[in-house]
């Protein structure tokens, strides 16, 4: 065995063959992990934690329970390896890929965290060709090399590109604090030493290895922000910042009910980079900028009248995304302002609809008013849709940290406090557990308890979305609307005139005389 890999990665001495044996080879590895404000003995054994390794250990079993879907003849080895580190040489390897992760969803009902290590590791192998043979650098070779022991040793690779970022709209080397993106801080003739963090890291704690990369474009400016590289999860300096996910908890609470899912989970933690030495043989690009975005482009791939008050809600939503955009440094970009007036739109439909139902009402005997049952009906048909497209562009302008953050223990601890007031800073000039306070209120409005109120209670108080669907189907007045057609194509002797004087129902609420 490669006795060099197994140290650097901690590992145990043979290849993993199971998912039992992966278990125990993320045993005893001292890692720095802080999850809700204290560092964790041993993640293997921490019940918030082991879901997601229980994810991941299924994708060795089942490479020996269906060999073909989940392993592959490696041309690096000779020997059958995991496909998760297999690089596809043929439109049938990426076929089999998507079956493999098909089933690992059906198997997990979660992220099974591998993923993002599968496609590093295969953008890096022709980006790195494609560097060598513009530069005449070694880099192939070199990750060849890495991949091939890490191939034989079977260990679980993860890809670290997303950096915190900052102000997004500055660079890298723009940044009010350069750390903000994982950069290149010291040179020595053995390597390099690295400083900085990356966000939302899939599977980070239970992988044995991490490809660092970097996020986006980089100019000339930004350098030394052109790094990748391969460190292992022990390396010295590496510090993880467990992220929160909504009702997390739960796995804590005994039983084994209420988490919806007690076996499997996902995992994304924030990762610091204090100084981390990357030697020579393990950097597999450095300072080619243009190749940047290369490998970055070749990596990456939604109660009737009354519920008008969900608009209301809406408009904290609003202005919570529109609030983050702001703190994000990137609220004059088009495509933001564009998400920020389809959000209004969508809210605006329900107020429309809603208030329409109200307006178009008619008098009761009693002389009590009743709201429009058509308008009513497509309003609350509407709320069993819009919020959730409304939540998700609040999603898409708070960014995946909404998720990932960790916890507010984490921002008042006495040592990694400082280290999130750093890292998560946005603007310069906004408070960073400002930001934090927003993207937390869009995960409470969209995926935590205030959602209940926001979606599913949209979705089905007052009827679930058929009880409308059947009302306005009721309603809809469909032979009126075939014989207004047939009269203009001339297919019916039926005037427009004698069609107008049929007006009942939907239509007679319509076409009333307005009252002052
Ligand atoms: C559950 C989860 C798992 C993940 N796993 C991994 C992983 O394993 N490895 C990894 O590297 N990454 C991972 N990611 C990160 C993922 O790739 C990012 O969330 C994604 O790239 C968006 O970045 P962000 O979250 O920083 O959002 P932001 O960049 O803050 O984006 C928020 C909004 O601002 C807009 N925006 C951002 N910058 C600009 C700009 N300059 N101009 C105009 N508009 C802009 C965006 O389009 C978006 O609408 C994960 C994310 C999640 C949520």
């Amino acid at each position: 065995m490669d006795q060099e890999l197994v140290a650097a990665s901690s590992a145990g001495v043979n290849p993993i063959r199971s998912g039992a044996e992966y278990i125990e080879s993320l045993r005893g590895r001292r890692l720095t992990v802080y999850l809700m404000g204290e560092l964790v003995d041993e993640p293997v054994d921490h019940p918030m934690i082991r879901p997601s390794i229980n994810a991941v250990a299924r994708t060795y079993d089942l490479a020996n329970e269906e060999p073909a879907l989940a392993s592959v003849v490696s041309p690096l080895t000779g020997a059958d390896v995991n496909r998760f580190l297999h690089i596809s040489t043929s439109s049938s390897d990426l076929v089999m890929q998507n079956k493999m992760q098909r089933r690992l969803g059906q198997l997990t009902g979660t992220c099974f965290q591998r993923c993002v290590g599968m496609d590093a590791l295969n953008s890096l192998h022709s980006v790195t060709y494609d560097l060598d043979r513009r530069y005449g650098t070694h880099y192939h070779a070199r990750f060849k090399h890495f991949l091939t022991r890490i191939q034989a040793m079977n260990l679980v690779i993860g890809g670290a590109m997303t950096d915190v970022k900052g102000d997004r709209s500055r660079s890298p080397s723009q940044q009010s604090d350069p750390d903000l993106f994982l950069h290149v801080v010291r040179r020595t003739p053995e390597g390099v030493v690295v400083r900085g963090a990356k966000a939302h890291q899939t599977g980070c704690i239970n992988s044995h290895w991490l490809i660092v990369m970097p996020t986006m474009r980089l100019e000339a400016t930004d350098k030394d922000y052109a790094i990748v590289g391969a460190i292992p999860v022990d390396a010295t300096g590496v510090t993880y910042i467990y992220g929160r996910q909504s009702c997390d908890t739960r796995s804590i609470d005994g039983g084994d009910v209420d988490a919806g899912n007690a076996q499997f989970a996902g995992q994304e933690a924030m990762i610091i980079f204090d100084d981390v030495f990357i030697p020579n043989e393990h950097i597999f690009l450095d300072g080619e900028v243009e190749f940047a975005s290369t490998l970055v482009e070749r990596f990456t791939c939604y109660h009737r009248r009354s519920y008008v008050c969900k608009t209301g809600v809406g408009d904290v939503l609003i202005g919570a995304a529109a609030t983050i955009a702001d703190y994000n440094g990137v609220e004059r970009a088009s495509h933001i302002r564009d998400k920020l007036v389809e959000m209004t739109h969508l809210n605006e439909t329900i107020y429309g609809t809603g208030i329409a139902a109200s307006h178009q009402g008619t008098e009761m005997k009693s002389g009590a008013f009743l709201p429009d049952e058509m308008l009513a009906n497509v309003c609350k048909h509407h709320v069993t849709r819009l919020p959730y497209e409304i939540g998700r562009l609040a999603q898409d302008l708070a960014g995946g940290l909404m998720v990932t953050l960790p916890s507010e223990r984490e921002l008042r601890h006495e040592k990694i406090g400082p280290i999130i007031e750093k890292y998560l800073k946005g603007r310069p000039e906004i408070a960073t557990e400002d930001r934090i306070r927003i993207l937390r209120l869009v995960e409470n409005m969209t995926l935590g308890r205030n959602a209940v109120g926001y979606l599913t209670e949209s979705m089905h108080g007052a009827g679930s979305p058929q009880a409308q669907r059947i009302q306005i189907a009721r309603s809809m007045q469909t032979d009126f609307k075939k014989d207004l057609a047939k009269a203009l194509a001339g297919v019916s002797s039926t005037t427009q005139a004698e069609i107008v004087n049929d007006l009942s129902t939907y239509m007679a609420r319509v076409f009333a005389p307005l009252r002052n």
